[in-house]
């Protein structure tokens, strides 16, 4: 059946906002007119009964983009079902308007073998919520030691390579599978963390961790990793993709290796843009993440990155523990911190409400851009395009609250915030998979 949405405000070419009506059929975005242009362009002349029917959806003046992308989750099954599965972290993301998510392979076991992206793929489908597309591991149960075998890899599926959760230690290791990732044509994704220089730290090495004495991870354990691989992927040819930029450091070496045509690419996520150590309230593990929240000054970087266009895209790195795990405490719990049902409204209400940005900018880097740099035919609306939607309702203002979450994870810092711009309505492939008024 067709449907159209009527009333939508959409983003134009030059980022104005325009009245559209946007017509799916097939899945895919089949038309989009001019409001008040009528049905009658729509429909041709001696249609049958059949193909006038439509369902229509007044979007009344709310805005409709493209399916937001997120290349940088974590779904936790097979392995750590308490902590997510593919279904409640599918249902969160498309609660969080996501259509399209990638899922890193640090399950149990680790997406390092053929059955895996398989099963990943298969609940992906079973969900029937987001386009869940898996990475595979670098490194056997990521060791480091061994490689995987690509081939079979991307032949079941898998999107790219990674060791998501720990950094490559080898750089040899490293130069041998962006050789591998070359040859086919894949993009290494990489965690950039030196573990000598970490030993078992759980925050910046900054303000905070000094007032509280706590052992500090410094800059540098991301940026050497950052330098190394910048410099193997010019001697490969390999497109390396730098996960999680926390640092003003890595920014400066992204932009230099980017002014030199080299083919690296980067994610940043919300938090890393909007909190800094001096924001942690106390030992609360909520605030715990890798990498760790820096200084401002790392902030501002990771800000004006994103703005100049050095880092690519904005990820969640969606990553929920259970509240056992996290009330932990600061040293002892789990990194991570779950993002998709909070991502788009915090940065809008952050950069876009504030006028700091414009909302065609953040949208794009939630979209288009991951889509170019993963070559994803998703991420814009036009005709032919996959009905890939979401509609945000930017006057909605709501305090964000862990237990209204569809992810099992709790676990967030930004509890209680006042945000502006959530999403109400999801479709995937024409599909509506998430409707605020429709949500129990
Ligand atoms: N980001 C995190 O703090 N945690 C991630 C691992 C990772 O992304 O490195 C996790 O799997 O929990
Ligand atoms: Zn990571
Ligand atoms: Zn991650």
């Amino acid at each position: 059946m067709k449907q159209l949405i009527m009333n939508a405000s959409v983003l134009n070419e030059q980022g104005e906002a325009e009245l559209k009506s946007i017509l799916i059929a097939d899945g895919k975005i089949a038309a989009i007119v001019n409001e008040g242009s009528g049905l009658s362009v729509l429909i041709p002349e001696g249609a049958s009964e059949k193909e006038r029917h439509i369902e229509k959806i007044d979007a009344q003046g709310k805005l409709v983009i493209p399916g937001l992308i997120d290349m940088h989750v974590h779904l936790r099954e097979p392995g750590f079902e308490y902590k997510e599965t593919i279904a409640t972290g599918s249902r969160a993301a498309v609660k969080g308007g996501f259509t399209t998510i990638a899922c890193m392979p640090n399950t149990r076991p680790v997406t390092d073998n053929v059955d895996t992206v398989q099963l990943v793929l298969k609940k992906g489908e079973e969900a029937g919520l987001a386009k869940v597309l898996p990475y595979a591991a670098i490194t056997k149960n990521e060791l480091g030691r061994e490689l995987t075998d690509f081939e079979a890899l991307k032949a079941a599926g898998a999107i790219g390579f990674t060791d998501d959760g720990v950094g490559v230690q080898s750089a040899q290791m490293m130069k041998d599978a962006m050789a591998r990732a070359k040859a086919l044509d894949m993009p290494v994704i990489a965690h950039c963390e030196d573990n000598t220089l970490v030993e078992g730290a759980a925050v910046t090495d900054g303000e905070f961790a000094k007032r509280h004495g706590l052992k500090g991870i410094p800059n540098e354990s991301e940026a050497i990793h950052v330098g190394r691989d910048i410099l193997l992927s010019e001697a490969t040819g390999a497109h390396y993709h730098v996960c999680h930029v926390s640092t003003e450091q890595s920014v400066r070496l992204i932009r230099h290796a980017k002014s030199f045509g080299i083919k690296v690419t980067a994610e940043v996520c919300p938090h890393h843009l909007v909190l800094s150590d001096e924001d942690i309230p106390g030992l609360d593990a909520n605030w715990k993440m890798n990498p760790p929240l820096r200084s401002p000054r790392d902030v501002q970087a990771c800000i004006e990155g994103l703005e100049d266009g050095t880092i690519d895209m904005i990820v969640t790195d969606h990553a929920a523990h259970s509240e056992e795990e996290k009330a932990k405490g600061m040293e002892l719990a789990p990194f991570g911190i779950v993002g998709f049902e909070t991502a788009f409204p915090l940065l809008y209400t952050k950069f876009v409400a504030t006028g700091q940005w414009t909302l065609d900018f953040l949208v794009r880097r939630m979209t288009a851009d991951p889509a170019r740099v993963f070559r994803l035919n998703t991420g814009r609306l036009e005709e032919g395009a996959p009905a890939d939607l979401t509609m945000i309702d930017l006057e909605q203002e709501q305090a964000v609250d862990p237990q209204t979450f569809a992810s099992k994870g709790r676990n967030t810092p930004f509890t209680g915030w006042k945000l502006k711009g959530w999403p109400v309505k999801t479709w995937v492939d024409g599909k509506l998979v998430w409707s605020a008024d429709q949500a129990n």
